[in-house]
């Protein structure tokens, strides 16, 4: 099976430039990178004409909710994956919150084998730290690694027990593991929805304040420098969090971090009013002076990486009123589309900087073997059209559900083909 990539505007990191180039897959792997000035000896290969696109490693997600199994409703592997496939993204991680809870050998070994038969992209499970994601007891580590999780979470609630946490992560180090956390003291939160600031203060809500998630980073980066986990943040959010991050960073503690798109593009002050809960997510929107410090985090590698943190419900649920709806949003299909618009084309980043964090850096922090474009890399590749600009339909998503607050805003960067181990998995 051989398939060729001609013409394709590839970003070069050293030139900081797009050259052109032709790409030959076979089996599944790029077997050369050539110049674009040299004649691509196509042969009787399937020959994808790329001229005038993007091509970039596939986009990696390293937080997304597929909903299988328990939740089809809102979406499941076969959907989840086309969603992410039309995104761009060919690798993507997913939480444990589901049906049951992934908490055993034997549902991750179902949404691997599930992901095998139906899925077009590739899944990476995430297994959950403690039983049922109650919080009350480890789930057993060495059985859900040896199923295949790549690592520990109970990313929808924050591990509220220092010692519980302490004992996970001496547990995930002693096995090579990460954990994966989602921050939040519930303590601290009790019933609210929405930031403490501008909004909550106009609408007379009980707020959410920024301690609660940075309450737990750093409680977390103290017990990963005292056990020598790998610890990576979930859905960084706040000006404390990144300071803490920050200096653990520089202490030397294994600490890495992700940011969600509507994190670095949406503030509490966007919240258009309280009927629209497609504007409810966990972590919060916060302040403007909290986006401002999440997005200097990204652009100084405090935070690593972009993360879509998708997360599908159904329209009657989000239907509910904003108190009672679920917290999330979806996000494969506008991720990459906003970053590009909203911080590459306005020239504040570059667009080898975007990519860098939906590829090369997950792939670093997880040790993936894909994330770049090199002979010998498996042939995991997404094409863009940089200059078509469309409105976001949620109508359109390939997703189950189109809980989105993005919807009609005009973007550019529209992933057109998404090709995993050298199929063609999306094409526009
Ligand atoms: N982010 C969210 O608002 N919701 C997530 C849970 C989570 O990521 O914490 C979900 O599972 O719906
Ligand atoms: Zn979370
Ligand atoms: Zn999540």
């Amino acid at each position: 099976m051989s398939l060729w990539i001609i013409n394709g505007n590839v970003w070069n990191e050293t030139s900081g430039n797009l050259e052109s180039k032709h790409i030959r897959i076979e089996n599944g792997v790029i077997e050369a990178v050539l110049d674009g000035s040299q004649t691509a000896d196509t042969g009787s290969a399937e020959v994808i004409d790329a001229q005038g696109k993007l091509v970039s490693p596939g986009f990696i997600d390293m937080h997304v909710h597929l909903r299988d199994p328990g939740f089809e409703y809102k979406e499941d592997i076969a959907t989840g994956t086309r969603s992410a496939a039309k995104g761009g993204f060919t690798t993507i991680a997913c939480m444990p919150n589901t049906r049951p809870v992934t908490d055993t050998a034997e549902t991750v070994r179902y949404i691997k084998s599930k992901a095998e038969q139906v899925g077009v992209v590739k899944v990476l499970p995430y297994a959950s730290i403690t039983k049922n994601e109650l919080g009350r007891e480890l789930t057993d580590f060495a059985s859900l690694k040896e199923a295949g999780a790549i690592g520990f979470t109970d990313d929808g609630v924050g591990v509220q027990n220092a010692q519980m946490m302490k004992n996970a992560m001496a547990l995930a180090q002693s096995m090579d593991m990460p954990i994966i956390a989602h921050c939040e003291d519930d303590t601290l939160v009790e019933g609210a929805w929405a930031s403490e600031g501008a909004f909550s203060r106009k609408h007379g809500l009980k707020g959410i304040p920024n301690e609660s998630e940075a309450i737990h980073v750093g409680r977390d980066v103290l017990l990963a420098e005292a056990t020598g986990v790998h610890y990576h943040v979930c859905h960084v959010s706040t000006e404390q969090s990144v300071r803490l991050i920050r200096l653990a960073k520089q202490i030397g503690v294994r600490v890495t971090a992700e940011v969600c798109p509507h994190h670095l593009l949406l503030s509490d002050e966007d919240i258009p009013g309280l009927d629209d809960a497609n504007w409810k997510m966990n972590p919060p929107l916060r302040t403007p002076r909290d986006v401002q410090a999440v997005i200097e985090a990204l652009e100084d590698g405090t935070i690593d990486m972009v993360v879509t943190d998708h997360a599908p419900h159904s329209a009657e649920e989000k239907a509910r009123g904003v108190q009672l709806a679920p917290f999330g949003i979806v996000g494969f299909e506008t991720a990459f589309p906003l970053l590009y618009t909203k911080f590459v084309r306005t020239g504040k980043w570059t667009l080898g900087f975007l990519l860098q964090r939906m590829t090369a850096d997950p792939a670093r922090v997880f040790r993936l073997p894909t994330g770049r474009l090199e002979q010998g890399a498996p042939a995991d590749i997404t094409i863009v059209d940089l200059a078509n600009e469309r409105a976001v339909d949620p109508s359109t998503f390939a997703s189950k559900s189109n809980n989105t607050p993005f919807g009609g805003w005009k973007l550019s960067g529209w992933p057109v083909t998404t090709i995993v181990d050298g199929a063609i998995v999306w094409s526009e």
